[in-house]
């Protein structure tokens, strides 16, 4: 029987879509007007069976570069556009951001555009807008409060444990970023495993790669006793709503002992959005929450990338030592030292660049018909700013395989701006829907990549004959973030002057010992003070 339901719904749906690629095929065009350039395919499937499992975005740069900076291409009946040029993705994603700021509905998430459970997926609605004011607020108050010092206490407790055992090196940085944003969101440190488990399930379940669903949309029409994805989605819905609610009332518990930290979350419970928009505690726990899972997700990977790009450019490294020790006298850099550190705000921005930690983008959807240079692009078009193609664009970044930082300090370099952060980056979007936390990620990946680069000298492996092993420089996991697989390597602190300072600033910031404990961060300033020590 199910068998025979399976197989009456395929032919149904196969029937539905290839009826309308024919009738879309013949909708007239205006005179003058025609179709973006792009691979032709299959009716109906287009070329999905070219896309491969891994690294998609690489067949997408191929493509870029066969049929131009913007072409297109059908998915099941979906007008896919890719955007492979910053100029183009400015030029409709911003300039135009009236139409362009939609999100698509994700077949396995159908609910994504409308729920409020999930920020960065909503669709341009009211509920956006005032979830996207709320989340302003809280970036620009967390500056002025004790939160960013979070990464500082974190940042410790990563170059200690990497110093005692640099092989699990994913588990730290992602405990870096994941506890980080927890202690921002929550106050504590407490919802960080949660968290992390919370971030993969929602991550396979948007992503093309994670849920066959998303990209073979026909297949959410199944009932859910026959259909594993339904099944797997709704337990992991359960799960997250359980998370949400508890650390939320985790909050509340805290702020009603007086006990509570700087957080978010104390932000929306005590704060005028919530009363002046009559909103539920439930909407802000998932709000709270859909932050944290947009920095857990995104950070680990740039400082993952770190690693891989010292391990191919020791000589970038090299010169970052040099600069951190020449102008800090020994210590490890802090965020004030920011503007004293040019190369390593550069060596930030060109890891970012060398390997985009969202390589194909986050889609957004078109609203009605336009035209751009001549070319239709349909409404309800999904958009995507091809991050790997804009990287790669020769004109503005030469020599785009190199992981060459003097791009960002040298005037003769197009890419080169005087005195700029990462506010404005392609890598964080175009327009309205650009990302809210680029303040974090400059602050944790300076911190980090500056951290990393005063401690360890890191390098490729050897092998039993002593020969050195390179890891590969393009074997990244395939979900929407994208990360480095496992790769050997080899990574020894400097000195034995910067171990005992390492395990020394640890301990001080975590009540005198080396294991965890929440740390009080009334008492953080006292603390730093003194876990400050020079080599
Ligand atoms: C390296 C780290 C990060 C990268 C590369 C990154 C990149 C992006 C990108 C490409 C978008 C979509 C922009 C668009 O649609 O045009 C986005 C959206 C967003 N990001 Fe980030 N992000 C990072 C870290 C963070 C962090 C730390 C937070 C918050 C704590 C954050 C919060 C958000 C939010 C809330 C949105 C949704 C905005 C909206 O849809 O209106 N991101 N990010």
């Amino acid at each position: 029987m199910a068998v025979i339901t399976f197989i009456v719904f395929f032919f149904v749906a196969i029937g539905i879509a290839i009826y309308h690629s024919e009738s879309r095929k013949g909708k007239g065009l205006p005179p003058g007007i025609s179709r973006l350039p792009g691979p032709k395919g299959i009716p109906f499937i287009g070329r999905v069976h070219d896309v491969p499992s891994k690294a998609t975005w690489l067949k997408f740069h191929q493509w870029s570069q066969e049929y131009g900076p913007i072409f297109q291409m059908e998915i099941f009946g979906t007008v896919h556009v890719w955007i492979g040029s910053d100029q183009i993705a400015n030029d409709l994603l911003a300039s135009r951001g009236s139409i362009y700021s939609d999100r698509p509905m994700i077949p396995n998430l159908p609910d994504n555009r409308t729920s409020g459970a999930y920020l960065p997926l909503l669709g341009r609605n009211e509920t956006w807008k005032r979830q996207r004011k709320f989340a302003h607020h809280a970036m620009n108050r967390s500056a002025a409060t004790a939160q960013h010092s979070y990464p500082a206490i974190e940042l410790k407790r990563l170059l200690y444990n990497l110093s005692k055992d640099p092989s699990n090196y994913q588990n730290y940085t992602e405990e870096f970023t994941g506890r980080t944003i927890s202690r921002l969101a929550w106050g504590s440190t407490e919802h960080f495993e949660d968290l992390k488990e919370d971030t993969q399930g929602l991550l396979a379940a948007i992503s093309p790669s994670g849920a066959v669903p998303n990209v073979v949309s026909w297949l959410t029409k199944l009932p859910v006793w026959l259909s594993p994805w339904k099944q797997t989605e709704q337990r992991r819905r359960e799960k997250e709503n359980d998370f949400f609610s508890r650390a939320r009332r985790s909050v509340e518990v805290a702020m009603a002992k007086g006990t509570a930290q700087p957080s978010y979350m104390q932000m929306f419970l005590e704060g005028k959005d919530k009363k002046e928009n009559g909103w539920h505690d439930q909407e802000g726990g998932h709000q709270v929450g859909m932050l944290a899972i947009a920095g857990a997700l995104t950070l680990a990977s740039p400082l993952m990338s770190y690693i891989l790009a010292m391990c191919h450019y020791p000589e970038w490294q090299a010169k970052l030592q040099n600069e951190i020790e020449a102008v800090l006298g020994g210590r490890c850099p802090k965020w004030e030292d920011r503007e004293q550190l040019p190369l390593l705000r550069a060596v930030v921005k060109e890891v970012l660049r060398w390997r985009p930690p969202v390589p194909t983008g986050i889609p957004h959807s078109l609203e009605k018909d336009d035209i751009y240079n001549g070319y239709l692009i349909p409404e309800g078009a999904t958009i995507h700013a091809l991050e790997w193609s804009i990287t790669r664009d020769q004109a503005i970044y030469p020599d785009p395989e190199t992981f060459r930082p003097e791009r960002w300090l040298v005037p003769t370099w197009p890419s080169f701006k005087a005195g700029t952060g990462l506010k404005g980056y392609h890598q964080f979007g175009h327009g309205r829907r650009v990302c809210q936390g680029v303040d974090i990620v400059e602050q944790e990946l300076f911190l980090g990549m500056g951290g990393l680069a005063w401690a360890f000298h890191i390098g490729k492996s050897r092998d039993a004959n002593g020969n050195e092993v390179a890891p590969p420089l393009d074997d990244y996991t395939s979900l929407l973030i994208a990360k480095p697989e496992h790769f050997e390597f080899d990574m020894k602190v400097r000195s034995l002057g910067k171990k005992a300072m390492i395990e020394k600033a640890w301990k001080s910031v975590n009540g005198g010992r080396t294991d965890d404990v929440e740390v009080d961060m009334t008492q953080m300033g006292l603390r730093e003070k003194a876990g400050e020590v020079k080599e």
